[in-house]
């Protein structure tokens, strides 16, 4: 059965392919295949951009780091990016410690220019940008700023003292790991980050993952999700 699935995907044409019309088969058609670029990053650069969301502490750091090595993703922290800012000489540096030790957004043009210059500076054309956008004021000023949506947004679903708990027991010695700051920063999840996952749901992007039980049975659900856009990847590249 499956060599008769191989050859009838061999004489699918790659024109038939795009006329299918689905943004994913697109996008991975172009990001493999062509060298087209945008205006916010690199002129020959069109990468293949994944957003993966979810509440503080629900796993998007860990997961993030198996799909990049699996995968073969960059992996972009946007909070990761922001501390090392924070602690670099950055003229920015003290707005964005008090920011994040309220638990609140920073504004979007300094996250952004952080992410623009990680693109540029990737060694793959596939981006997981982790922990972004966390508002609509940030997703529209990527959207505007880099000129691109993402190809697909994973949404790490885990419930509020599951997600307490990894916190407290995390011992990284973030400023915003205390009991009165992650109370703030669910709240923010709940009112800023949730309409991002309602935005892109709407557009049919959203990949929505059970974010409980083990790194491995989380990762499991996960790498579904990526083994199907490498199997297009594989089916479009012959
Ligand atoms: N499935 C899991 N079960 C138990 N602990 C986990 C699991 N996944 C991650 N952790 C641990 O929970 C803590 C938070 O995980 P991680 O840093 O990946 O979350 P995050 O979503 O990136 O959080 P933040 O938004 O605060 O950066 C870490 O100490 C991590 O090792
Ligand atoms: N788009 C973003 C991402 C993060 N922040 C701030 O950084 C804090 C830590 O982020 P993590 O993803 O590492 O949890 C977060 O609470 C925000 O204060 C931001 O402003 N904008
Ligand atoms: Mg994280």
């Amino acid at each position: 059965m499956w060599r008769r699935f191989a050859h009838l995907s061999l004489s699918i044409s790659r024109t038939k392919l795009q006329s299918l019309q689905d943004p994913t088969v697109l996008k991975l058609i172009n990001t493999f295949s062509s060298d087209a670029g945008n205006d916010g990053v690199a002129s020959s650069r069109k990468p293949f951009i994944t957003f993966v969301l979810g509440g503080p502490g629900s796993g998007k750091g860990t997961q993030c780091e198996k799909i990049a090595s699996i995968f073969g993703f960059a992996h972009l922290s946007a909070g990761e990016l922001l501390r090392e800012e924070m602690s670099s000489p950055s003229e920015n540096g003290e707005l964005i410690r008090n920011v994040i030790k309220e638990g609140k957004i920073v504004p979007s043009a300094i996250t952004i220019s952080l992410i623009k210059r990680a693109i540029n500076s990737a060694t793959s054309d596939k981006i997981l940008i982790d922990g972004f956008p966390r508002s609509e004021e940030n997703r529209i000023a990527f959207e505007k700023i880099i000129g691109v949506e993402p190809d697909l947004v994973i949404f790490f679903e885990c419930p509020e003292e599951e997600m307490v708990k990894r916190i407290l027991g995390r011992n990284q010695g973030r400023i915003d790991d205390n009991m009165e700051t992650i109370r703030k920063r669910l709240k923010v999840f709940e009112d800023l980050n949730m309409p991002v996952v309602e935005h892109y749901s709407s557009k049919g992007k959203v990949h929505k993952i059970t974010a409980t039980g083990t790194v491995d049975e989380i990762f499991e659900r996960v790498r579904q999700v990526f083994a199907s856009l490498r199997y297009l990847k594989a089916f479009l590249s012959f």
